[in-house]
């Protein structure tokens, strides 16, 4: 991999190129424009890589991944396709090194890795749909660029407080893009989510911008594993950066539907006052719970970003901590934690991969 990461954009555009010319049939899998997908299919090698001596974390993730897949169509057939591709770019552009063991070798890694992932998604072909059709029921514009949207699914979709889901609109067919969910489970089995719209982000700007009731989405399976884990009654440290917020929103719910009175501590940082758009909600949350603690943290005011907020609170090591927000608070937030002495096994995030995924 550290042969192939410099030129890694050159890896995958010359992979995409061969698949679709020695593949054509294929194309159709993937949306029109390919920029963001190009950096998909190299994030997915680089975290495969990363965890290749850890089997647990690498064959969730490899499940999750084919799992993920069945929504795009992929099919078994798909992979054989996929990987002689996939040799072909690497052996050339990292043709100093390649030789008879290097291809020997990726094609052990890249037979085991699609049979994970082509397993998962037969098993769970069996228990549910390859996406959910999603009809918008309610668009609240909070700010001029964030919207709350609540969707009805076509089928049941199970999930946990503190996951995420992919979401496709209908303006951008084949571009799925993550999304948290803002609310546990709800008796009447509608799903919200908390969407800003980003620069150049196709999607965010049709949910925000053009999305209304009664328009149809559709939804991949639930990811991620930023739950709460009901078995101790430790308390729970969270941090919420600007939509952030939402899947925080849901562990609170969580933990309250749960009955146990465990301290739930949440910062809930924002750039401006303006951007607290759902304060309103987390106060009367607060107002409710007496074991929770809401502390909205704004930038302008206090000039200490989110991360730095919270080593003025404490001690927090006995503590399970959540962070949700951009990349950057992410890494910041969980450097501060560790420095504050939360030991790393206590703190939990999406993976930033995937919170790239969550833009746009
Ligand atoms: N599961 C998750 O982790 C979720 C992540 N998100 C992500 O959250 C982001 C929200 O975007 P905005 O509302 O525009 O956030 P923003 O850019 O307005 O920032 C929100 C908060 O994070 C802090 N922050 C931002 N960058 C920081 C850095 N480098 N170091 C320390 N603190 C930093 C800011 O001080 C602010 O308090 C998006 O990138 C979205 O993809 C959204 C929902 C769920």
């Amino acid at each position: 991999m550290d042969e192939v990461a410099p030129v890694a954009d050159k890896v995958t555009s010359y992979f995409y190129a061969l698949l679709f010319v020695r593949h054509p049939d294929l194309r159709p899998l993937f949306p029109a424009a390919m920029d963001a997908q190009r950096d998909r299919l190299l994030k997915a090698l680089l975290t495969a890589a990363e965890h290749i001596d850890n089997t647990e974390i690498l064959v969730t993730y490899l499940q999750n991944l084919g799992r993920g897949h069945r929504k795009y169509g992929t099919r078994p057939e798909h992979y054989p396709a996929v990987g002689e591709c996939l040799l072909g770019a690497l052996s050339r552009f990292a043709d100093r090194i390649w030789d008879e063991e290097t291809e020997a070798a990726w094609v052990r890694a890249y037979t085991t890795i699609s049979q994970v992932m082509i397993d998962a998604a037969a098993a769970d072909e069996l228990r549910a749909p390859a996406w959910w059709y999603a009809e918008v029921v309610s668009h609240d514009l909070r700010t001029p660029d964030v919207a709350v949207v609540t969707v009805r699914t076509d089928q049941p979709y199970p999930f946990r407080a503190g996951q995420y889901t992919s979401l496709e609109t209908p303006w951008w067919p084949r571009v799925w893009r993550h999304y948290s969910f803002a609310s546990a489970p709800r008796s009447d089995g509608l799903l919200s989510f908390h969407v800003k719209a980003v620069a150049a982000g196709w999607v965010s700007n049709a949910l925000v911008h053009r999305a209304r009731p009664g328009d149809i989405l559709r939804l991949g399976p639930p990811a991620g594993s930023m739950t709460v884990d009901h078995t101790t009654d430790s308390g729970l440290l969270c941090l919420g950066g600007g939509t952030g917020i939402a899947p925080i929103k849901a562990l609170v719910e969580d933990v309250a539907e749960h009955g146990h009175r465990r301290p739930v501590e949440v910062f809930y940082g924002a750039r401006t006052d303006h951007d607290l758009y759902d304060i309103d909600t987390m106060l009367r949350l607060q107002q409710s719970h007496s074991w929770l603690a809401v502390r909205p943290i704004v930038d302008q005011q206090a000039h200490l970003q989110l991360p730095d907020a919270v080593r003025e609170f404490g001690p927090w090591n006995e503590y399970d901590a959540y962070l949700s927000g951009p990349p950057g608070m992410i890494r910041n937030g969980v450097d501060a934690l560790m420095d504050i002495g939360v030991p790393p096994e206590r703190i939990r995030h999406d993976a930033v991969e995937d919170l790239v995924a969550l833009r746009g």
